[in-house]
């Protein structure tokens, strides 16, 4: 079986972080590549486990010096993907799921490298905006922002190899699992 990088792409509040974390308690042949990133903490999320929590200084330096594999500026935010960690998985033959916006996305799929892309799609635009206000995570500015955005990256779904519409969650995760699936062989 040949390591890939699967790229999992969505608009905010999609679903796509509990879409991926239902599909790790039931597939273990990914690893998670955990982003760095300069947003603000929200609640309950974790320092190493949800996110490398940087400044913009420490950020910069990492890119700087190479560090990154793809970088983003996203809804207002850097965030990035950890190149010796991706590197490290791949060389030891194993596959790994990154969950990054559209322009990391496009960066990735420009490499040289086996990835497979997975868009994850919300039932409509109105869900998805009742899904970011029910998370209630983030204030009405922030949610406009994702909203406005949403349209763009939806707009570039085709580039994706795969897409997920996340309705019912037990389905959607189960049509992801059976794309890793054929995906890797297994
Ligand atoms: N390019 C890039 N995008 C990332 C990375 N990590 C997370 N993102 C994307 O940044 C966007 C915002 O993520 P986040 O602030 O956690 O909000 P959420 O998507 O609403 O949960 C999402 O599209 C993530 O997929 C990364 O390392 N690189
Ligand atoms: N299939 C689904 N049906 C209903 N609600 C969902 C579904 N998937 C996710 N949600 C809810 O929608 C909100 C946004 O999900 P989240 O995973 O944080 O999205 P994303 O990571 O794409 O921004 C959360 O409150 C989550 O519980």
């Amino acid at each position: 079986m040949t390591a890939k990088l699967f790229i999992v792409s969505a608009p905010s509040g999609a679903g796509k972080t509990t879409l991926i974390k239902e599909f790790l308690k039931q597939f273990d042949n990914l690893v998670y590549s955990i982003s760095h990133t300069t947003r603000s903490p929200r609640q309950g999320e974790v320092h190493g486990k949800d996110y490398f929590f940087t400044d913009k200084a420490q950020f910069m330096e990492m890119v700087e010096s190479g560090q990154m594999l793809e970088w983003a500026t996203v809804h207002g935010n850097c965030y990035g993907t950890s190149r010796p960690f991706v590197q490290e998985q791949l060389a030891a033959g194993q596959s790994v799921l990154l969950d990054i916006d559209v322009q990391g996305g496009r960066q990735i799929m420009d490499f040289d490298l086996d990835s497979v892309s997975i868009f994850i799609m919300p039932p409509s635009l109105a869900v998805l905006e009742q899904r970011l206000r029910g998370r209630g995570t983030d204030t009405d500015e922030v949610i406009r922002t994702r909203l406005a955005n949403a349209k763009e990256e939806i707009a570039q779904k085709s580039l994706y190899a795969h897409v997920v519409v996340n309705d019912v969650l037990e389905d959607a995760v189960a049509e992801f699992i059976a794309i890793v699936e054929q995906e890797t062989g297994n």
